[in-house]
């Protein structure tokens, strides 16, 4: 296509969720891919599943690693025997609960891996970066990891301004590729409100628990800032390009939302229309450390990145369920 027919990208955590709908968009730009993933919330059919929406000819182009960040050798092996222009981290445990509850393993996995991660990368003269930040940076103390994550890429490009770091903050990643072969499939009982819906709408769970029916909004449940995974996957493209255009970028964040909110019972209507089901609900407590209210300001990645999300929560809600209808059990083939 252009330029981007040379580059070569390492992406870590490429077999996950947001990674595999990235892993395609940049191979269909025209980026040499690797991905790294321990398949720790992964399978390795998701990476098959990414080979055959490109096809065999750009597939040529994608190289699986099964490897852990937390090993160093792991990383040096890659960097030893191919240039990257640019890494992607993906790589991470996200649970906002684990954070909290098992905070050893959390660190270890998120903290170390990263630090051996831009070490690597340094030492191989590899120094440009976009890093999945969360809009989480925007709420609660107890979900400060993140920011701690965020904080370390400002100091590394503090102390090497040669560094080239975009900090990418998602708001809520929601839906999947419109073919409905890659999407969401997360192990054990969701946490997140999406693929809990979509389990409800399949049979795997019952009902869905709404947290809060109190909240101050127009129909009482809590607003969030939901963002269909394409348009994020794309949002990664558009930093990929600032990155290798902009040698003033520095550490620079940007949020990837809409910018509208959309309320957990709204979501829950969008997603009954898109899939025809009944979505059976339970009002419930609110859950701890909850925002009421988040959505993001899109300005700064609109006029910077020239990037803007193109699709609404009625798109999100028919992919979602596309993704869902025909693979009820996710990946796996059966329970
Ligand atoms: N999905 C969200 O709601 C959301 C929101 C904000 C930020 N993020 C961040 O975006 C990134 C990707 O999220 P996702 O939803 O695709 O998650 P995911 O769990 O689907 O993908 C992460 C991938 O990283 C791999 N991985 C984890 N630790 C690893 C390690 N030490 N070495 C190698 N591979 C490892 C996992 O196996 C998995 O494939 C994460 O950093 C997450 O914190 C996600
Ligand atoms: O079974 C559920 C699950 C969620 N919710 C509600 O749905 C909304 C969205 O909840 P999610 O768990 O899907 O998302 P959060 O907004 O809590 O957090 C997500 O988005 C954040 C950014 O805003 C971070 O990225 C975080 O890692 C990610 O989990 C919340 O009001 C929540 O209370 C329910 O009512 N029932």
């Amino acid at each position: 296509m252009d330029s981007s027919m040379e580059q070569n990208i390492l992406v870590t955590g490429g077999a996950g969720f947001i990674g595999t709908h990235t892993v395609v968009q940049l191979l269909k730009e025209g980026f040499k891919v690797s991905i790294i993933d321990n398949l720790d919330n992964s399978v390795l059919e998701a990476v098959d599943r990414v080979r055959e929406l490109v096809g065999p000819n750009l597939s040529k182009k994608l190289e699986f690693n099964l490897g852990d960040l937390r090993n160093k050798e792991d990383i040096e092996k890659l960097f030893s025997k191919q240039r990257f222009d640019a890494v992607i981290h993906f790589a991470a445990l996200k649970g906002v609960g684990e954070s909290v509850g098992i905070p050893r393993r959390y660190y270890d996995n998120n903290l170390v891996g990263t630090i051996n991660l831009y070490e690597t990368m340094s030492k191989y003269n590899c120094k440009m970066m976009v890093f999945s930040s969360s809009a989480t940076v925007y709420g609660e103390p107890k979900k400060i990891p993140c920011l701690f994550l965020e904080e370390i890429a400002r100091d590394i490009h503090r102390a090497e301004p040669e560094w080239r770091i975009v900090l990418l903050r998602y708001f809520n990643p929601v839906g999947a590729h419109e073919s409905g072969r890659i999407g969401e499939d997360p192990k054990g009982i969701p946490n997140n409100l999406m693929p809990y819906i979509q389990q409800v709408a399949v049979g795997r769970q019952p009902e869905l628990n709404v947290y809060g029916h109190d909240y101050p909004t127009k129909d009482g449940s809590a607003v969030r800032d939901y963002i269909h995974v394409m348009d994020l996957a794309d949002g990664h493209i558009a930093a990929l390009r600032k990155l290798f255009t902009d040698p003033k970028i520095g550490c620079t964040a940007y949020n990837l939302g809409t910018g509208r909110g959309t309320s957990v019972l709204e979501m829950v209507a969008a997603f009954e229309k898109a899939s025809g089901k009944k979505i059976p609900m339970k009002l419930c407590p609110r859950r701890p450390g909850d925002s009421t209210v988040v959505y993001a300001s899109t300005e700064k990645a609109e006029k910077e990145l020239g990037w803007k999300a193109k699709y609404g929560v009625d798109e999100m809600c028919r992919d979602q369920w596309n993704w869902t209808n025909n693979n009820p059990w996710g990946y796996q083939k059966k329970l």
